[in-house]
Formats: structure tokens, C-alpha cells, sequence
């Protein structure tokens, strides 16, 4: 699968601080998520394995050397939904959708390709918003087209920073159980980013949490690695942890660890 070895990243600019000194981890197959307090670093490492960044050290995956890999070669392997999502666009849905298809694409589109999309925004139910112009579409919406846009490239590991944000919950779950679908069926990796400590214990099925400084915390199972001195050390925050049914460790967050009193809550 993947893994990061001895990696090491600074932003350019007077006083920044290293992202990452000497970080080694290693994910697993299927759906793994990323996790950590907001400016750890999560961002950061997706573009480094999507190649976006000069890091230092060394990504390997599935025995390939990715940091040395050709461009055409890495969008053949993988592909990144970014956090941050483009807001304006003259294309329709379906354009857009189609544009992850275009490093094979020729002038005229085969009815394949065409399918494949069609196929893909049927899994993601925005099927009806097909012909719409992408930029009248809501926020949630405008993501899931981003989301088909990232799946419909096929690749054998998928980057996704973030995918929920901006979806209501039925969506949230109906997106994650696609997902480990998709991981399952057509043996696809996985490595999203996500902020819901729950989601990321439900369907997640290797979690990789981040120190606020870019260094690991933990990586394991969800009942490895969520517990309340986890969520007291890396979030600051005092919390319960109880299992559902199927023995998945539940979140309930009770305070920061700097609110002194009930008082502090409201
Ligand atoms: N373009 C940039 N130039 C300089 N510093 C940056 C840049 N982007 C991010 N940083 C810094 O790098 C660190 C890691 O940021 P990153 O966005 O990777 O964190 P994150 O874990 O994804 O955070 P969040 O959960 O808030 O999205 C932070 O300290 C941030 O301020």
C-alpha cells in the first residue's frame, strides 16, 4: 500500500515552521482516514502524495516509487479531491464530471466515456442535475459533482480531503458507504481527511491521527486508536467513548480541556 518514508516539508517564507521532520507511515489497503486538530498538517500531506509539493524523503506505493514517478503516471494511479473546490465554471454537471475522464479523452467523446459518467453520477444521485450549469448548484451539490469528477478517473487510489464537508448527513453516509463499495469491490485505496471522529471510526478501516505538530500520534484499527486520551491529547478535549452495536467506539465530546466549568459551555 502506501507509505511515507523519513518525509520532511517547510513552507517557503521567513520563520515557517517544518509541516513535517522526518514523518514515516504506513497505510493500509481499503479505506484509511487521516486524521488531526486543524493546521497539522493533513492538507499538507495529501499534496505531497498527489505531488504538489517539494518534500523531502521518500512515498511509495504499491512498491512504485511515487516521489520519482512521471506526472502521467501518478494521474494514471491516483487521484485528489481537493478541499477547496473551484465555485464558478460555464460548464453543465455532466462537463464537469466528464473532465475527469480527459487525460484519455480525444475530441470525440465515446459512448463509454459517456456511460461511465452517466454511471457515476447514478451512484452519487445527482443523476437528475445532470444538464444543469455547475454554477447554480448549491454547495453539497457543487461538491458531489467534484466527488464524480474524482471517482469517474478510476484510479487505484483515491484522495480525498474533506469529501462530507458541505453535505447533510443523509448524504455524509450515503457517501462513505459508497466509498467502502467501491474500496471493496474494485479493490481501490482509499486516504480521505476527515473532521467526524465518528464517521472516521465507522467506516474507516485504518486510522492515522496527527499531532498539531505534524508528527503521528497513533495509527491502528478505530478501537486502537479512539479513546478519550487520544481525544484529550491531540484535540483537547474531554470526551466519552461508548460502542454501538457493532462494537465501533462513539464520540461524545463533552468540553475543551480549557473550559474549567460547566459555566464555560455557554
Ligand atoms: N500555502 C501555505 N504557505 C505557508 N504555510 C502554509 C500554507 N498552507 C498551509 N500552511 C501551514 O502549514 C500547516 C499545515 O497546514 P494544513 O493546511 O496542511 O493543515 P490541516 O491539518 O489540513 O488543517 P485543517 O484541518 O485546518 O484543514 C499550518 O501551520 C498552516 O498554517
Amino acid at each position: 500500500m502506501l507509505s511515507l518514508h523519513e518525509l520532511s516539508f517547510v513552507y517557503q517564507g521567513k520563520g515557517q515552521r517544518p509541516v513535517f521532520t522526518g514523518l514515516n507511515v504506513t497505510f493500509r489497503r481499503g479505506i484509511n482516514v487521516l486524521l488531526g486538530p486543524n493546521g497539522a498538517g493533513k492538507t499538507t500531506l495529501m499534496q505531497a502524495i498527489f505531488g504538489l509539493l517539494p518534500y523531502k524523503g521518500r512515498i511509495v506505493y504499491n512498491g512504485e516509487n511515487v516521489t520519482a514517478m512521471q506526472p502521467e503516471r501518478r494521474l494514471e494511479l491516483m487521484s485528489y479531491l481537493p478541499q477547496m473546490d473551484i465555485e464558478t465554471s460555464m460548464l453543465t454537471v455532466f462537463e464537469m464530471v466528464l473532465l475527469g475522464r480527459l487525460p484519455g479523452l480525444q475530441y470525440r467523446v465515446p459512448q463509454e466515456e459517456v456511460d461511465l459518467v452517466l454511471t457515476t453520477l447514478q451512484a452519487l444521485n445527482i443523476e437528475p442535475l445532470a444538464h444543469r450549469n455547475f454554477s447554480e448548484l448549491s454547495g453539497g451539490q457543487k461538491k458531489l459533482v467534484f466527488i464524480a469528477q474524482t471517482l469517474v478517473r478510476q484510479p487505484q487510489l483515491i484522495l480525498l480531503d474533506e469529501p462530507v464537508n458541505s453535505l447533510d448527513l443523509q448524504k455524509q453516509l450515503e457517501l462513505c458507504r459508497l466509498l467502502c463499495q467501491i474500496s471493496h469491490q474494485q479493490q481501490v485505496d482509499i486516504l480521505m481527511v476527515l473532521h467526524d471522529i465518528n464517521l472516521a471510526a465507522r467506516y474507516g478501516e485504518h486510522l492515522v491521527v496527527l499531532n498539531n505538530d505534524g508528527s503521528l500520534y497513533a495509527a491502528g484499527t478505530p478501537n486502537q486508536v479512539v479513546n478519550e486520551e487520544m481525544l484529550r491529547e491531540v484535540y483537547g478535549v474531554v470526551a466519552r467513548i461508548n460502542r454501538d452495536e457493532s462494537g465501533v467506539p462513539v464520540v461524545s465530546p463533552i468540553r475543551s480541556v480549557h473550559a474549567t466549568s460547566r459555566a464555560d459551555l455557554h
